[in-house]
C-alpha cells in the first residue's frame, strides 16, 4: 500500500468528504444504532488472552498480536523502595499488607463525654479532658465520665461516648440520655488487623492509596519504578525553533514524545536530537542507561533511514518489523544485546501516535506491572472507510457520551485531527459503518 492510499483513507472522513456531506447534517449525526455509554469492563489483562502472536519477526503482525508481542517482550523492573511522597502513580511490587490494627485503638468517634454505664454520671475531670494523641487515661468504672474528643483514646470501662450536644454538664455532674453500648466509639481494629492485606500486589498508588498506606503505618512502599526512557529524534530535515524554511520542517516529534511517555508512565530522562547520523544514533544506542529507547522517523526504507542498519550492525533482535495498523505500518520493536527494547517510531506524525499506542503503552505497562485500564467503547457516528488487512487508528472527537464522531485532518502527517480528538478509535480491516461499536484508546490530557 501506497502512502497515497493512506493518505486517502484519512480524506475519507476528511474535509473534502465532511463538505460533500453537505449543511443537511448539523453536529452529530445520530448512529443507526442506539448510543451505549457503559464502557465494557476488559478481563484483568485483554493482551493475555490473545493466542495468535506472531512469532517473533514475523512481518506485519495483526495490530492486537504487536500489541501482545510488545506486552510480553519484557519483564517488570525490579522493585524499588520510595518514600510516600515519591510513590504517587507507582504500581505496588507486593501487597499492602497492614503493619497495625486501624484504628489502632478503641477511639471517640465524635467530641463529648466517655461514659461508663448508664447515667446520670460523675465527670472524673474537667476541662477539655480526653484529647486526640494523649496517651492515656485512668479507667472508668460504671456510673464515671470523662469529656474527651474526636480521635481521643477512649479509656477502659467506658461503654459508649455521649455526644457533646446530647449532655449537659454541670457541677461536677453530667446528664443525658444513656447511649446504647458501644455508640460513638470505633473499636480497634474495627477497619483492619495488622497483617490484613489492604490493596494487591500491581495496585496503583493513587492519592487514596497512599493516604492508607501512611494510616496503616508505612514509610516506604516497594514499588515497580517508572521505566526510564531516552527519547532520539532522527531527521537532518528537522528544525527545533522557528518557521520551516528552504525545504526543512519543524521537529513536532520532539516536544510530543517526551510527554506522551511520560503520561504512560515512563520517566523520560532525556530527548537527544540527532540528525541522521548513524555513527551518532549507533553511539547512543550502545551506551544507553535508559529501560526503554524510544526512537523517531527513520523506520522505512529511504536513503538517510539508518535505524534498521544501525539495529542489525549492533546484532539487535528484532520482534516487531512493521505492523498491519494504518498510519504507522514500519514501526518496530527490537531488543538491543543487553535486553534493552527499543520502540521505532516512524517518522509522519500520526504515524508515530500510533507507534506510541501500539507499541510503547503496552512495553511501558508490562516494565511498570500495570493492569491494563478497561476497555471503552462508543458507536460511530459515521462510515469510516477501512484498509483492506490493516487495522486503522482514526482520531474522533465523542460529541456525547458513546458516540464517536471521526474528525479531519487524519492523514498520517498531520497532528490537527488528533490535537483536537477525545480519543482514537480503532477500526478493524475493512471500515466500519455508522452505529458500529468500536474500541477506543485513551489519549493523554495533559
Ligand atoms: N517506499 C516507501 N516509502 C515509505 C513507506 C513505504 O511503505 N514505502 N512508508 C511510508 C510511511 S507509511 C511512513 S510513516 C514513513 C515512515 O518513515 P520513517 O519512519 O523512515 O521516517 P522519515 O522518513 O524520517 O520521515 C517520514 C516523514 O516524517 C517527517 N518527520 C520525521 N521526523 C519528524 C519529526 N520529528 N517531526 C515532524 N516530522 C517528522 C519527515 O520529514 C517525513 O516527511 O515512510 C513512508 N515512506
Ligand atoms: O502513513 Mo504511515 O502509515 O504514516 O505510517
Amino acid at each position: 500500500m501506497t502512502d497515497e492510499f493512506d493518505d486517502a483513507l484519512a480524506l475519507a472522513n476528511g474535509p473534502a468528504a465532511a463538505a460533500a456531506r453537505g449543511a443537511g447534517r448539523r453536529g452529530v449525526a445520530r448512529p443507526r444504532t442506539a448510543a451505549s455509554p457503559t464502557p465494557t469492563p476488559a478481563p484483568a489483562d485483554p493482551l493475555a488472552a490473545v493466542q495468535d502472536e506472531a512469532p517473533a519477526g514475523q512481518v506485519r503482525p495483526a495490530w492486537e498480536s504487536a500489541r501482545a508481542t510488545a506486552y510480553r517482550a519484557v519483564r517488570p523492573l525490579p522493585p524499588r523502595r520510595l518514600p510516600l511522597d515519591l510513590a504517587l502513580g507507582h504500581t505496588l511490587a507486593a501487597p499492602l499488607t497492614a503493619l497495625t490494627d486501624l484504628p489502632a485503638f478503641d477511639t471517640s468517634a465524635m467530641d463529648g463525654w466517655a461514659v461508663a454505664g448508664p447515667g446520670p454520671w460523675r465527670l472524673t475531670a474537667e476541662g477539655p479532658g480526653l484529647l486526640a494523641g494523649s496517651p492515656g487515661a485512668a479507667p472508668l468504672t460504671d456510673g464515671e465520665a470523662v469529656p474527651i474528643a474526636t480521635g481521643a483514646r477512649v479509656p477502659e470501662g467506658a461503654t459508649a461516648v455521649l455526644r457533646a450536644e446530647q449532655g449537659d454538664a454541670a457541677h461536677g455532674r453530667l446528664h443525658g440520655a444513656s447511649p446504647q453500648p458501644g455508640s460513638d466509639i470505633r473499636p480497634r481494629g474495627q477497619e483492619c488487623r495488622s497483617g490484613t492485606e489492604l490493596l494487591p500486589a500491581r495496585a496503583t498508588l493513587t492519592p487514596a492509596a497512599l493516604g492508607l498506606a501512611a494510616a496503616a503505618g508505612y514509610d516506604q512502599l516497594a514499588v515497580r519504578p517508572r521505566p526510564r526512557a531516552e527519547v532520539l529524534v532522527l531527521g537532518d530535515e528537522l528544525l527545533f525553533r522557528g518557521l520551516p524554511h528552504d525545504g526543512r520542517i519543524r521537529d513536532a516529534l520532539g516536544p510530543m514524545t517526551g510527554p506522551w511517555l511520560t503520561a504512560l508512565g515512563a520517566q523520560v530522562m532525556v530527548t537527544r536530537r540527532l540528525g541522521d547520523d548513524a555513527e551518532a544514533l549507533h553511539e547512543a544506542m550502545s551506551t544507553s542507561r535508559a529501560d526503554v529507547i524510544v526512537t523517531t522517523g527513520s523506520t522505512a526504507a529511504g536513503p538517510m533511514d539508518h535505524l534498521r542498519a544501525v539495529l542489525s550492525r549492533l546484532g539487535a533482535h528484532l520482534l516487531v518489523s512493521g505492523v498491519a495498523v494504518r498510519p504507522g505500518h514500519p514501526m518496530l520493536l527490537a531488543e538491543l544485546p543487553g535486553g534493552t527494547p527499543l520502540v521505532g517510531l516512524p517518522g509522519n506524525p500520526l504515524a508515530a501516535v500510533s507507534g506510541l499506542l501500539t507499541l510503547a503503552e503496552p512495553l511501558l505497562r508490562a516494565l511498570a506491572d500495570r493492569p491494563s485500564a478497561p476497555q471503552r467503547h462508543a458507536r460511530l457516528a459515521d462510515d469510516v472507510r477501512g484498509h483492506p488487512e490493516d487495522t486503522r487508528l482514526v482520531p474522533v472527537e465523542l460529541p456525547e457520551p458513546g458516540v464517536a464522531m471521526p474528525l479531519a485532518y487524519a492523514g498520517p502527517a498531520m497532528l490537527r485531527g488528533i490535537a483536537a480528538a477525545a480519543a482514537l478509535a480503532v477500526i478493524p480491516p475493512g471500515g466500519a459503518r455508522a452505529g458500529d461499536r468500536v474500541r477506543l484508546l485513551d489519549l493523554p490530557a495533559t
